[in-house]
């Protein structure tokens, strides 16, 4: 029988030092994550990260907390559930990091007696650090604990048709009723080495302003030029201006070298040029979580306003919405095998 695992990043247990600590090990242990040698990540991680990154990451994490949980858990919770109701086969919820593990969704779907499951990794764009992570991981814990069930792999739906239209109308109903001069696309970053390094066919973006953004290159392995890929779709959709949009990276950790333009900047640099009314979206998310509601909607807020901006909204990630649940299990629902997969 058929069944549907949906895997997303993870949260700590509750927003505490102490729930924090163990998730930001287990997360930041990563070796698609912190990308060094393992007695390196070691130090970087467990020697300076750990010493003081829990308690900082807590208080934010408490500020956006929700009664029932973590904000993107919570929200991934009614999204897996309102996709339940629109598809006769199991749907199960699995988290890369915390708790809520790969392993216990497999689980619960093999106790509904699954065992050809499509795994879809909550995540628009391909990287190493979120996408390519999720799938190692479900290979992993398939081929130890599960070796009987099939597991195959939805792909990044970041230039998907159906996507770009429900992000866009998403965006559009966000944007009703405020006034903008601009709109940020702010896109979480990673490490210029990682788009080099998960990049199969080495055919990878100059890491400049102009690779990407012109359509030369058409290699779709590589997170940035998909970020400027669902980026340019949307805008085709909605009629907006170029000159009215641009694109940025958020949430970097610091010492190497990550995507550029950062966000932070990009606040400061489009207040200095007069766009006072900014609207921000974040569609590399399709739930808010830290980075969407205290980075941007909350930080991002204050930093543009002291920066002379004079209005701000972040606009929601999909989240539940209904066209979103509607997609999701028309993907599900359409899918027969690793041939006919939807995307
Ligand atoms: C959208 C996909 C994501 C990519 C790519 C990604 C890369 C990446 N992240 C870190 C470090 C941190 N990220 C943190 C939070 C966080 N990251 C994503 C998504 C991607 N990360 C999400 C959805 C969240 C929020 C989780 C939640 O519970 O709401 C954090 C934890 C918080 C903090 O201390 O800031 C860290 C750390 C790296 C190093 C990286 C690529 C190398
Ligand atoms: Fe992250
Ligand atoms: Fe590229």
């Amino acid at each position: 029988m058929k069944g549907v695992l949906l895997v997303n990043l993870g949260s700590p247990d509750s927003p505490t030092a102490k729930d924090v600590k163990p998730y930001l090990d287990e997360f930041l242990m990563d070796e698609r994550v912190i990308d060094t040698p393992k007695w390196l990540r070691n130090i970087i991680v467990r020697g300076i990260i750990l010493q003081t990154r829990p308690k900082k990451s807590a208080e934010a994490y408490s500020k956006i907390w929700w009664e029932e949980g973590s904000p993107l858990i919570v929200i991934s919770e009614r999204f897996a559930q309102k996709v339940q109701e629109q598809t006769q086969m199991p749907v199960a919820l699995g988290m890369r990091y915390g708790s809520m593990t790969i392993k216990k969704g497999l689980q619960e779907l093999k106790d509904k007696g699954v065992d050809e499951v499509l795994l879809v990794p909550l995540y628009p764009q391909y990287a190493m650090s979120s996408f390519e992570t999720v799938v190692v991981k479900a290979m992993e814990v398939q081929s130890q604990d599960f070796p009987e069930m099939k597991v195959t792999t939805l792909p990044a739906f970041y230039g998907n048709q159906d996507y770009i239209e429900v992000l866009s109308k998403s965006i559009a109903k966000g944007l009703q009723g405020f006034e903008y001069d601009h709109i940020l696309f702010s896109y979480h970053g990673i490490p210029e080495r990682h788009i080099r390094k998960s990049d199969p066919t080495k055919f990878h973006c100059k890491i400049d302003q102009s690779c990407c953004s012109t359509n030369s290159v058409a290699h779709h392995t590589c997170y940035r030029h998909q970020c400027f890929a669902t980026t340019e779709k949307v805008k085709a959709i909605l009629g907006l201006e170029a000159t009215k949009t641009s694109i940025s990276f958020q949430s970097r950790l610091p010492n190497d070298p990550w995507l550029k333009p950062f966000t932070d900047f990009e606040f400061e640099r489009l207040a200095k040029e007069g766009k006072t009314k900014l609207a921000v979206i974040t569609p590399a998310f399709v739930a808010d979580c830290l980075e969407t509601l205290e980075e941007i909607a909350m930080e991002g807020k204050h930093q543009f306003l002291e920066a002379g901006g004079e209005s701000y909204i972040h606009i929601p990630c999909l989240n539940e919405n209904e066209d979103w649940v509607s997609l999701m299990a028309k993907w599900v629902n359409t899918w027969e095998s690793e041939e006919t997969l939807p995307i």
